[in-house]
C-alpha cells in the first residue's frame, strides 16, 4: 500500500474529516448553489458567518433547508467582528442557538485589508478556551503569534495566504512553512486563495487543510470550481506525502545517453 493510501485523517478537536478542504457559505449566488458546491468540494466542515446567515427565521430562506447539519460540521465563525468582545458574544449566541463549541474565531482589523488583529484575535482565543470552546482561529502569517495561540489552547492554526477575498494565492510560503514546522494541531490556510493551484501549492507544504470561499462562490462555474480544489486539495497533500525530486541545476536526461547503437 502507498504512503498516501495509508494517510491519516484530519482531526481537528476529536472531530475526524477525510476531506481537508473546508469552505465557506458567503458570496454565493443562493444557497442552493452554496450546497451544490459543497456536495462537489466534498468538503465535510462548512463555516457559517452568524451575522449573515438566517438560522432560525422560517420566513425567510435558511441555510439549513439546504444544508444539512446532520450531515456536515457547521462551523460557526465571527466573520466581521472587530473587537474581542464581539467575537465571544456572537460565538456565544451560536452555542445557545446551536449548540456549536467549535467555532472559527477571526477578529479582523481594517476593513481595507481585514487582516486580523492579532493582540485582540489571542485575547479572544483566551476568553474562549476559558468557556469551553474549541477555537480554530485565523491568524496572520507570524510564527511567533501561530506559536502563542497554541500555546493558549487553540485547536487548529489557520494562517492567512493572502488578504481575504483578494484570491492571490499563496504570498509568504516561507512563514507558511515555519508555522507548520513548530505546531502540533492542524495548520489550515484559510483565506487569499485563488484558484486550483494555490490549494495544491498550500498543501504540498504540509498544511493540514485549506479553508477557501471565495474562489470557489466567484469563479464563473462554482460547482466545476469545487471539484477541482477537491481534487487539487488530494493532489497537493498526495505530493507532499510523496516528497517531491530534488531541483537540480542542470539536466539530467531520462534515458541513458550512453551505449546507443
Ligand atoms: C477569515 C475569513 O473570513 C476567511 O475564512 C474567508 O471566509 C475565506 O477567505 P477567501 O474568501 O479568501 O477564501
Amino acid at each position: 500500500m502507498t504512503q498516501a493510501m495509508t494517510d491519516k485523517p484530519l482531526v481537528v478537536a476529536g472531530r475526524t474529516l477525510t476531506s481537508r478542504l473546508i469552505i465557506g457559505t458567503g458570496k454565493y449566488a443562493s444557497y442552493e448553489q452554496n450546497a451544490r458546491a459543497l456536495e462537489a468540494s466534498g468538503a465535510e466542515m462548512i463555516t457559517v458567518a452568524l451575522r449573515r446567515v438566517n438560522l432560525s427565521d422560517p420566513s425567510e430562506p435558511r441555510l439549513v433547508d439546504f444544508i444539512d447539519p446532520e450531515k456536515y460540521i457547521f462551523l460557526p465563525n465571527t466573520a466581521g467582528c472587530f473587537t474581542g468582545e464581539d467575537a465571544v458574544r456572537t460565538l456565544r449566541l451560536a452555542r445557545e442557538a446551536g449548540g456549536w463549541s467549535l467555532v472559527k474565531l477571526e477578529v479582523l482589523s481594517d476593513p481595507k485589508h481585514l487582516y486580523p488583529d492579532m493582540a485582540e484575535t489571542l485575547r479572544a482565543a483566551e476568553m474562549l478556551i476559558r468557556e469551553g470552546f474549541d477555537v480554530m482561529v485565523y491568524c496572520s502569517d507570524d510564527p511567533v503569534y501561530a506559536r502563542r495561540l497554541e500555546e493558549v489552547g487553540c485547536c487548529a492554526i489557520m494562517p492567512l495566504g493572502a488578504p481575504i477575498g483578494s484570491g492571490l494565492g499563496i504570498q509568504n510560503p516561507v512563514n507558511i512553512r515555519l508555522i507548520i514546522e513548530q505546531s502540533s494541531v492542524p495548520v489550515i490556510v484559510d483565506a487569499g486563495v485563488g484558484t486550483a493551484s494555490d490549494a495544491t501549492v498550500a498543501m504540498e507544504l504540509g498544511c493540514d487543510g485549506v479553508l477557501m470561499n471565495t474562489a470557489i462562490a466567484e469563479a464563473k462555474d462554482p460547482i466545476l470550481m469545487a471539484s477541482a480544489m477537491k481534487h487539487a486539495v488530494i493532489a497537493g497533500r498526495q505530493s507532499y506525502l510523496a516528497g517531491r525530486m530534488p531541483k537540480k541545476r542542470y539536466a539530467d536526461a531520462s534515458s541513458p545517453l550512453f551505449g546507443l547503437i
